[in-house]
């Protein structure tokens, strides 16, 4: 059973910081800003691949400091990604975010992380989040591709009229909860 709780977290709200500016670190940043360009996102290694510091001149709220990971980068922090090639630094970071009780993934020890990221289906402002629950990220990832290629990209459309008609609507809760029903029965 996957025990999973999904959330959508507004990231933009938030202070993230990455530990390690290697492949891994450069995917969960893509990953995080692909979804949230204007996340204040903190990125720290002393080692950091040139794509990062092409990624962060293209996001403004984004921070690389060239350093070894300390306790005090944790300051301030809500989540932390740790994905260094160093096994004791990751086990470390996840031992001091826990201790201050910041949400803590750890990209390749699901054991150690408070939450995984998942594979996002984008069409417009419709967004799925797929979890395997660890199973097999690569199944989560043919499945996005799967579905992007299924929906239409006319959804933004449907989506926008549905937003416009539920402004419009007057009458208490339950009436509009009715008329919205009525109106996308269609799409079953
Ligand atoms: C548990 C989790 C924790 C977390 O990282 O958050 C985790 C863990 C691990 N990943 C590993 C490997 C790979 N991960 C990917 C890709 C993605 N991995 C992602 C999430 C997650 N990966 C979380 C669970 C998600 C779920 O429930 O399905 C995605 C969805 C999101 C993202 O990372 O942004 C992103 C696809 C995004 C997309 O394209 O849609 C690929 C494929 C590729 O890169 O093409 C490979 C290689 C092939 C393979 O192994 O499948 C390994 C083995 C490491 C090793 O062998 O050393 C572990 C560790 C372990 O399993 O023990
Ligand atoms: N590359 C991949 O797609 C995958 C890698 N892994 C594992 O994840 C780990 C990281 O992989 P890569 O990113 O490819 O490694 P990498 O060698 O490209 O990068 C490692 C990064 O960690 C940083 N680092 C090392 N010590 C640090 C410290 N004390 N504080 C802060 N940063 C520090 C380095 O400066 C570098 O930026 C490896 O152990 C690898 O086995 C697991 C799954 C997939």
């Amino acid at each position: 059973m996957n025990t999973l709780f999904p959330i959508f977290v507004k990231l933009d709200q938030l202070q993230t910081l990455i530990v390690g500016g290697g492949y891994v670190g450069l995917e969960k940043l893509t990953a995080v800003l692909a979804n949230s360009p204007d996340a204040p996102v903190t990125l720290v290694a002393p080692e950091i691949r040139a794509e990062i510091h092409e990624l962060a001149k293209q996001h403004q709220a984004v921070t690389l400091v060239v350093a070894t990971y300390r306790p005090d980068f944790l300051d301030g922090k809500d989540i932390v990604i740790v994905g260094t090639n160093d096994k004791e630094v990751n086990r470390q970071v996840q031992a001091d975010c826990k201790a201050r009780k910041i949400l803590v993934n750890v990209a390749d020890t699901p054991p150690l992380c408070d939450f995984y990221l998942s594979s996002v289906v984008k069409k417009g402002d419709l967004k799925i989040a797929i979890s395997t629950n660890g199973k097999s990220p690569t199944f989560a990832k043919r499945f996005r591709e799967v579905l992007e290629e299924m929906l239409p990209d006319s959804l933004q459309e449907t989506l926008d009229n549905l937003t416009a008609i539920r402004k419009q609507l007057t009458g208490d809760f339950q009436a509009k909860m009715d008329r919205l029903n009525e109106i996308t029965n269609v799409l079953k």
